[in-house]
């Protein structure tokens, strides 16, 4: 109170000239005179906020409404220019309001507030002031009041005694809340500097609540301080605004988040979603507890509730599969076939009768459904509606077989060479599998089978392209063991046949024989009453060609071929390569509709677009018709032998079907796989020591794939046999090695296709056998041989000698020894021998000790006596013959057995 402040400290602190202040504290009552006249500390404060508000105020003033204004304004101040660092500005505002009020307790606040102000003015000035002088002279040095009033040296003296303001709390909590509102834009008693600092306070208040959104520890940091005032927590209403805007956002997030747990609706699955993710991660834990015990629950229900009596399951299920259709565990499966005398694993395929059992066990319906339901093309083609009108008949398709070397490739190339006019015949040395030749202006289209057998299994697969059946027999040979064998395949074709007596021009032509020895086969020429056409040719001369074209075009006509040519093109591959630079590659025969190019094609498990057709004789066409032959480029792969080439209406439908087709052979092989493997464990059991050589077989065509897997699948006895892992048209790739080299022993047989270099030296790492051919029966011989190697060697006896039992003498501790006479060869020591009584052999075993007299000897020869012990049998009698014999292992070829 004693402390004066002259006048133009005043001026300074207002911001206006002594003069001015004079006026003005003139008007308020106070007489002042000059610049250095001094009034108290209310006065000039009074006078400080006239000259700066404008507004006379009692001289008198609420000392509380004050220290709020110059808080007011130092808020203002300090935070306008540092927004950036609002929390700093918060703390350092909570600090100069604690101050504040610890000054006012003193009184000598207002005074130093005011000289704060100057302060900012005068920092350069401070700086040259002492420090510790505040107190001692109050009335010529305010400056180092001033100094006093700075935040940082004001606040230690004051929070070092804190037990001084306990009796003025209320008080100085109030103030505290008082300058908070007006932080937050709370009531303000003064007007003026309520709107200025609520202006201003607003601001900042923006920028904090945005700042605090993310970073929450700034919000804590806050409230922490307010928290530290105790008093705080009791009273203040606008921090409980401050609260709510913290708040608000949790609870609306929180609420979402226990209402999506309340209700389980479905619709609010995206909702509940987004709110897990973006809940704090205390609250994460505890919807996921509560769904995983729904699915515990929901599997306990379905499996309870599930009784399944009737299942549609495909074709190939493998016993998990079938577990699960049946809602059954692999367990189950298992011991149900298991006690029925079936081993199966879970990974195994189930067989139609053991789907049978399972069904009847289970009690549950079975139906098998067609995997290739959605695409048997095939089927689907012979649905299709036909228009009878368009029909017109269509050329025979004539097959030749016969005994080897009994002329079919002479006659077939003496057909063609002689039906094809001279100028189109450009390329005729190249054999070729399929042409169409003209008789009369009548077409015939002549197939080239690689063998019976080849010809069967094509048949066996549902591809009979075949009208009529050629049986060449060789007039000067007759009928041998494939003459036979063609007329079973071709009687079990249900074709006409007719024999083409072969060779007519040679001398020991003898047709009459031809037809007995066929006659004897139910084959019975039409002129000896029966039915068969025999008709005698000479491939070399080309006499009776024409009668055989005749007849065959007479059969045809019998037969009444006819097909319509406006179809969609329904063709039968019977060759197939993959060539250089062309690709896949397959010789087809028409048999219904047109085949043209751009034809959408699905063929099997390939697919693709006809680019090109080359005709029989390898001329460029646009299309092929009825019974037609030619070369097909534009499939995706090699398609088999046999196979079905149809045309369709879009590509999207020939790749649809072709890749399910695919998928099934893929898992049939797989099945197939399985199987074998089951195969071999119960081979184990069942044929004893079956040895198999598994083989790889690789051909430039289908035709020879065909008739080299057939043939070498047939090499077998009961101890050895061929197990093709693979067979394909192409050469022999890595891939070729990767499989041989899964199975032990496996080797690999190209038929006139090479192993290229990279592949050779992999197979050489590897250690994998390839061999190649160009002659079919190379290969089967070296097959064979190679199946001989693998059969144990035969062991054959061979007598050396015989001896004479005369005597026997019993050694105590030794057993018997039977005194002999050698009558024959040699008896020797260790030798095998049998001891032969009144003819039969009751003791086979070896010879343990041989003397001559007392001395061990390896051999004793004919006409010598000795002694013969044998290996633990003593029941040796006076006439005994005692034979002794060698063994000798003898390797066995598989041709022999
Ligand atoms: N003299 C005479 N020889 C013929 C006649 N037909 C074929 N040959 C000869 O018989 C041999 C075998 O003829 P191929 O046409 O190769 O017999 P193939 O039945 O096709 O023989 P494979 O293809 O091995 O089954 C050849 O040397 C022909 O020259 C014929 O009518 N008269």
């Amino acid at each position: 109170m004693s402390d004066k402040v002259r006048v133009y400290e005043i001026a300074d602190e207002a911001g206006a000239s002594s003069n001015e202040v004079i006026s003005k504290a003139k008007d308020l009552g106070i007489e002042l005179k000059s610049p250095q006249s001094a009034v108290s500390f209310e006065q000039a404060e009074e006078i400080a906020n006239y000259i700066m508000t404008g507004k006379s105020s009692k001289v008198k003033a609420k000392p509380a409404a004050k220290p709020k204004k110059m808080v007011a304004k130092e808020e203002t101040k300090e935070e306008t220019p540092t927004k950036q660092e609002p929390k700093e500005n918060a703390s350092e505002t909570t600090k100069k309001e604690t101050t504040q009020s610890e000054e006012n307790k003193q009184e000598p606040k207002k005074e130093e507030k005011i000289e704060e102000k100057k302060e900012e003015k005068t920092s350069a000035e401070e700086k040259k002031q002492p420090v510790n002088t505040q107190r001692d002279e109050k009335t010529n040095r305010i400056i180092p009041k001033r100094r006093g009033l700075k935040i940082v040296k004001k606040k230690k003296p004051v929070a070092s005694k804190p037990l001084d303001t306990s009796s003025e709390d209320e008080t100085t909590a109030k103030k505290k809340m008082k300058s908070l509102s007006e932080i937050l834009g709370g009531n303000n008693e003064d007007d003026n500097s309520s709107n200025t600092v609520n202006t201003t306070a607003n601001k900042p208040k923006v920028k904090k609540e945005k700042k605090k959104v993310p970073p929450k520890a700034h919000t804590h940091g806050k409230k922490l301080e307010l928290d530290a005032s105790k008093d705080f927590r009791d009273s203040d209403d606008s921090l409980l605004g401050d609260e709510v805007v913290l708040l608000d956002m949790s609870v609306s997030d929180s609420s979402k988040l226990f209402e999506d747990q309340k209700r389980p609706n479905p619709n609010a699955n995206k909702n509940s979603k987004q709110t897990r993710s973006s809940k704090p991660a205390a609250f994460g834990n505890r919807p996921q507890g509560l769904k995983r015990k729904k699915r515990k629950k929901r599997i306990k229900r379905t499996e309870e509730v599930i009784d399944v009596t009737e299942v549609t399951i495909p074709e190939d299920i493998r016993v998990y599969e079938f577990a699960e259709a049946c809602a059954k565990s692999p367990a189950e499966v298992i011991t149900v076939l298991f006690g029925l005398g079936m081993m199966v694993t879970k990974n195994d395929f189930l067989k139609q009768d053991e789907l049978e059992i399972l069904g009847e066990e289970f009690g549950i319906e079975v139906t098998v459904k067609d995997a290739l339901e959605d695409a048997n093309y095939i089927d689907d083609y012979l649905e299709e509606e036909v228009d009878e009108t368009n029909f017109v008949t269509r050329p025979p398709v004539v097959t030749i077989m016969g005994h080897v070397d009994h002329g079919k490739t002479s006659l077939l190339d003496k057909i063609r060479s002689s039906k094809t006019a001279s100028g189109e015949a450009g390329g005729i040395t190249q054999h070729i599998t399929a042409y169409t030749i003209k008789q009369n202006d009548q077409k015939i289209t002549f197939v080239d089978t690689p063998g019976h057998a080849a010809f069967s299994s094509m048949r066996a697969r549902g591809a009979s392209v075949t009208d009529v059946i050629i049986i060449v027999v060789a007039a000067d040979d007759g009928v041998k063991q494939q003459t036979e064998e063609v007329i079973s395949h071709a009687k079990a074709a249900n074709c006409p046949i007719i024999v083409a007596v072969n060779k007519m021009d040679k001398e020991g032509a003898n047709i009459d024989m031809v037809k007995a020895q066929m006659a004897e086969r139910e084959m019975t020429p039409v002129d000896w009453g029966g039915d068969i056409e025999f008709i005698p040719v000479s491939a070399k001369t080309g006499n009776g060609i024409d009668d055989l074209l005749e007849n065959i075009l007479l059969q045809s006509e019998i037969l009444e071929l006819a097909a319509d040519p406006k179809a969609k093109a329904k063709a039968t591959v019977v060759e197939s390569s993959l060539e250089k630079g062309r690709g896949p590659v397959a010789t087809v025969i028409v048999q219904n509709g047109t085949l043209r190019v751009g034809d959408n094609i699905v063929c099997d498990t390939t697919y693709g677009r006809v680019k090109a057709i080359t005709n029989d004789l390898g001329k460029q066409v646009e299309e092929l018709g009825l019974s037609e032959t030619g070369r097909i480029l534009g499939l995706n792969d090699v398609p088999d032998t046999g196979t079905f080439m149809v045309a369709q209406d879009s590509d999207k439908e020939a790749r649809d079907i072709a890749t399910t087709r695919a998928e099934h052979a893929r898992a049939k092989e797989l099945s197939k796989s399985t199987k074998v493997s089951l195969e071999e464990m119960s081979g184990l059991i069942a044929e004893g020591k079956i040895k198999q050589l598994p083989v790889i077989i690789k051909t430039d065509v289908g035709g020879s794939l065909e008739a080299i897997k057939g043939s070498l699948e047939q090499i077998q006895n009961e101890e050895v046999k061929v197990k093709v892992i693979h067979a394909g048209v192409g050469g022999i790739t890595e891939s070729d090695l990767i499989l041989a080299s899964a199975s032990e022993g496996c080797i690999i047989l190209g038929f006139n296709v090479r192993p290229t270099g990279s592949v050779k030296s992999k197979a050489k790492a590897d250690g994998i056998t390839i061999n190649t051919y160009s002659i079919i029966y190379d290969l089967i011989d070296d097959v064979k041989d190679a199946l001989s190697g693998m059969m144990s060697a035969v062991i054959r006896e061979e007598n050396t000698g015989q001896a004479e039992v005369r005597d026997t003498f019993v050694v105590p501790k030794v057993g018997t020894v039977a005194g002999c006479l050698v009558t024959d060869g040699k008896v020797i020591r260790g030798g095998h021998a049998r001891i032969i009584r009144d003819g039969v052999v009751t003791y086979t075993g070896k010879i343990s000790s041989l003397k001559r007299f007392k001395d061990d000897v390896k051999e004793v020869t004919n006409g010598y006596e000795c002694g013969i012990m044998f290996d633990k049998f003593n029941d040796i009698k006076v006439g005994d013959f005692i034979e002794t014999f060698i063994q000798i292992e003898e390797k066995v070829h598989i041709d022999d057995k």
